[in-house]
């Protein structure tokens, strides 16, 4: 803190006089879900906010056309604004198009129901991460400080399995992975033993969904079998009917932590939790605030995955978690493919979180590239809580212009995700099945 003559603090001008947005395809494996596979690079968005004083706050948000689409308008309001003013971020009215959105199929991502609202808070909660990165960096304190303290000095992730092949189609420009394929419970469990070795998991989720029930039933039990005691969770995003999610549970009742979206639905969702002691998480029936009276009247979920992409912020993250404790439901957090910047404030957040006994979920690991000058480490599957000013990240300057080159030469088939369409180039019948598939 800069000081006047007479040795008094002088305050930081706090006013917003720039926001860059930018954004970047990122390379991405051929993970495969219930709707597809994800395309050889998915779509980013990376905001920056600078100040008078020439700090600069950094966010991450979906890359996708129509959320591009509300921050460019967005950006343009905020000059003259102050980075403290983050109350009056969320007081915009960003006149989101609801034709635009509600009623749209979810092409990827399987975060849940598509509204305007939903929408809007995707997008401010990337602009929220960056006022928060540089108030932290303009006051020399961390962004667990700006949100009341941490709690813990470590977060734990859990490795995020996935079936996959072992690259993407012949003829699909893509970089290529060193993670090989997984394809059956042997290449599962040796997926997950790399996790291990290379980021010391401890916890392990699949990404089912992919495969008739009974093969990730056997793909579990490998896990199982090879991490014994060790924390196991199954989510086929909303793959399977009633009844074959409360046959999957009882078949695997013990050996999982919880069983995320088995079925689709608050209603669906309730039935199998009347028939089962598994927990069952969601990241798909209640993802807005208004979806979580009906889910927790009905106990229809037991553990409710944040993300405070499409919560809105940390702030809203922190609001969940409360909202959640108090009704006696577990908090654990969601993730799609994101990079550094958006790993950093997860576990900001989830350092302030009193309630949260569940290793959250980060496709992290699965990304070779990043814009920051240092990758996140994962050690004993964890992630120190950095308690350097704002975020505690820099952006790489030349690796943020490389990936946006790589959006600007595209010529618009990747910077909207589609699965369906990526698993089209391998399998031209393929359309998103009608759920339950199972
Ligand atoms: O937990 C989840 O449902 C997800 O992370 C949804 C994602 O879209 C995941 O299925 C993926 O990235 O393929
Ligand atoms: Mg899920």
């Amino acid at each position: 803190m800069r000081r006047d003559g007479g040795g008094l603090p002088v305050t930081r001008d706090l006013t917003i006089a720039e926001v860059r947005l930018t954004p970047i395809l990122v390379a991405d494996p051929p993970l495969l879900n219930t709707q597809g596979v994800h395309q050889p690079y998915t779509p980013r968005l990376i905001v920056e906010i600078v100040t008078a004083d020439g700090v600069t706050g950094l966010g991450e948000t979906y890359g996708d056309t129509k959320y591009l689409e509300l921050a460019r308008p967005l950006a343009e309001r905020l000059t003259g604004r102050s980075v403290m003013d983050v109350n009056g971020l969320f007081g915009i009215d960003l006149a989101v198009d609801a034709s635009r959105v509600e009623g749209g199929t979810d092409a990827g991502g399987l975060r849940g129901v598509q509204t305007a609202d939903k929408l809007r808070l995707s997008v401010l909660s990337a602009f929220e991460v960056a006022c928060l990165d540089a108030q932290g960096r303009a006051l020399g304190l961390p962004v667990h400080a700006l949100l009341g303290g941490k709690v813990r000095d470590a977060v734990e992730y859990s490795a995020y399995l996935f079936y996959k092949w072992a690259g993407h189609p012949a003829g699909v420009p893509a970089e290529p992975d060193d993670w090989g394929a997984a394809l059956d419970p042997a290449g599962v469990v040796e997926q997950a033993r790399l996790f291990q070795r290379r980021h010391g998991f401890g916890s392990f989720k699949l990404k089912g969904g992919v495969f008739p029930p009974e093969q990730e039933i056997a793909a579990v039990r490998a896990l199982a079998d090879a991490f014994p005691g060790h924390p196991l969770r199954l989510d086929p995003n909303g793959a399977w009917s009633v009844a074959t999610s409360l046959k999957v549970a009882k078949e695997l009742g013990d050996v999982l932590e919880y069983l995320e979206d088995p079925t689709l639905g608050t209603p669906a969702m309730a039935e199998v939790a009347a028939g089962t002691d598994v927990p069952l998480a969601t990241n798909m029936c209640v993802t807005t605030f208004g979806e979580i009276k009906e889910a927790f009247t009905k106990d229809a979920v037991q553990v409710v995955l944040s993300d405070h992409h499409y919560w809105g912020g940390l702030r809203n993250t922190q609001r969940l978690a409360a909202i959640c404790a108090a009704f006696g439901v577990g908090v654990s957090m969601h993730s799609n493919t994101h990079l550094g910047i958006s790993l950093a404030a997860m576990t900001q957040v989830a350092a302030t979180v009193p309630g949260l006994h569940h290793a959250c979920d980060s496709h992290y690991p699965w990304q070779s590239e990043d814009v920051l000058t240092e990758r996140i480490a994962f050690r004993a599957g964890r992630v120190a809580v950095s308690d350097a000013p704002g975020l505690g990240v820099e952006l790489d300057r030349d690796q943020l212009a490389r990936l946006h080159r790589r959006w600007a030469d595209d010529d618009g088939a990747l910077r909207d995700r589609d699965d369906a369409a990526a698993m089209r180039v391998a399998d031209p019948a393929w359309h998103t099945p009608v759920m339950p598939r199972w």
